[in-house]
């Protein structure tokens, strides 16, 4: 069975074609709407890509979908419906709703018969705890809103914390891990049991940890302040904080390669850019051990998790008396799956590349093969 995966993040396309659970082409399409040779738009992209792909035999179109809201914990069948559905959760993921909309209506528009299948990076987090998820809002203004805490990045962070359990011979419903996914956008996760049971971004991609271009955790009254004293628009502020913020805020570069060069080279605003960057990355780990109780590991993933060996190690420097330690000799050499922390830790320190496609790959076949 022959299945297409589309990623189509805030400024890029990734795409994966399978035969069965065999990744036969890759590729992605980057820097969409920049100057250059760049394609103007998502649609440009798309058709960019399907254009080079042989789709002889395809069974099945899987999407990534960032926000779901309370509707979707499920992989979804797509039809018109839905996709009005995933419209209308724009508001609450501007950066990524609408490119994923884009491949489902290009994909739609080429291929009118093959069933496409979205997976939402909320699902995995719909086994959050009330106390997790609510707000402490007036809570008929979050009923009526529907202001929760549905955390993003679920596909990965439950696709890493099962490869964990298994890099470390561990029965996964007995097995506690802190998921660190650090792209360009960066989430953590507490995973107990298999089961996300705290997450660090929120009702959008916006909270938690610092990011490439979105500042994470601040002061609500920040955006009051900027508001009222500076006179910014909400457009202004929204667009301040998701695209202005994090890395290339602090220091002009959103590219954790280019922070570390400009750190290496004595450059200041980097120095501090990467010790904010950490130190979000520890306080979560702490607030996070603390509700899971019990500790076994931690992993990091993604572009920034699976190769800035300074990132792990400063932000889990000094962390002994805790259990947590990483072997500098390991934590520099390697590649895959593995283990950076000293034999014998208490809590394993682990890295995992994620594969966010090869997830929904299969949870598209899945869905296809139920439907008959
Ligand atoms: N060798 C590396 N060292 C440090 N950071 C890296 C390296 N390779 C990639 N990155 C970082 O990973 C980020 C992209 O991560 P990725 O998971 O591909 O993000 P996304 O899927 O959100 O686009 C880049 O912005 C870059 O900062
Ligand atoms: C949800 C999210 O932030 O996704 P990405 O890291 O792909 O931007
Ligand atoms: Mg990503």
């Amino acid at each position: 069975m022959r299945t297409l995966v589309l990623n189509s993040g805030s400024s890029s396309v990734k795409f994966r074609l399978y035969d069965g659970d065999r990744v036969v082409d890759r590729g992605t399409v980057e820097r969409i709407g920049e100057p250059g040779d760049a394609p103007k738009d998502h649609e440009a992209a798309l058709a960019q890509i399907m254009a080079g792909l042989d789709l002889g035999g395809l069974a099945a179109v899987g999407h990534r979908v960032v926000h779901g809201g309370l509707r979707f914990a499920e992989p979804t069948l797509i039809n018109d419906e839905v996709v009005a559905g995933i419209r209308g959760l724009v508001p609450l993921a501007p950066l990524h709703n609408p490119g994923n909309l884009a491949g489902i209506e290009v994909a739609r528009r080429l291929l009118p018969d093959v069933p496409q299948v979205a997976v939402f990076d909320t699902a995995f987090h719909r086994t959050l705890p009330p106390e997790a998820a609510t707000y402490a809002i007036d809570a008929d203004v979050a009923r009526r809103h529907n202001i929760y805490r549905f955390g993003f990045h679920g596909t990965s962070h439950a696709y890493v914390s099962r490869r964990t359990a298994r890099l470390l011979g561990r029965d996964l419903a007995d097995t506690n891990t802190i998921t660190l996914h650090l792209g360009n956008g960066a989430s953590a996760c507490a995973v107990e049991g298999g089961r996300s049971v705290a997450t660090s971004m929120g009702l959008s991609p916006l909270e938690g940890l610092v990011m490439g271009t979105r500042s994470g955790d601040l002061d609500p009254a920040i955006v009051f302040h900027l508001r009222r004293t500076a006179g910014m628009g909400v457009d202004e502020i929204d667009d301040l904080l998701n695209q202005h913020s994090g890395l290339v805020g602090l220091c002009g570069v959103n590219d954790m390669r280019e922070v570390l060069a400009r750190r290496a080279d004595g450059d200041g605003a980097a120095a501090l850019a990467f010790a904010v960057y950490c130190r979000r990355i520890r306080s979560y780990v702490g607030s996070y051990y603390a509700l899971l109780g019990r500790l076994d590991a931690i992993t990091f993933t993604a572009g920034v998790g699976e190769n800035a060996a300074e990132v792990r190690a400063a932000a889990l420097d000094g962390l002994e008396r805790l259990g947590i330690a990483v072997d500098a000799g390991r934590n520099t050499s390697g590649s895959g799956e593995r283990v950076v922390s000293p034999d014998g830790s208490p809590v394993a320190v682990c890295v995992v590349p994620t594969d966010e496609e090869g997830e929904i790959a299969e949870q598209t076949r899945g869905v296809v093969a139920a439907r008959g």
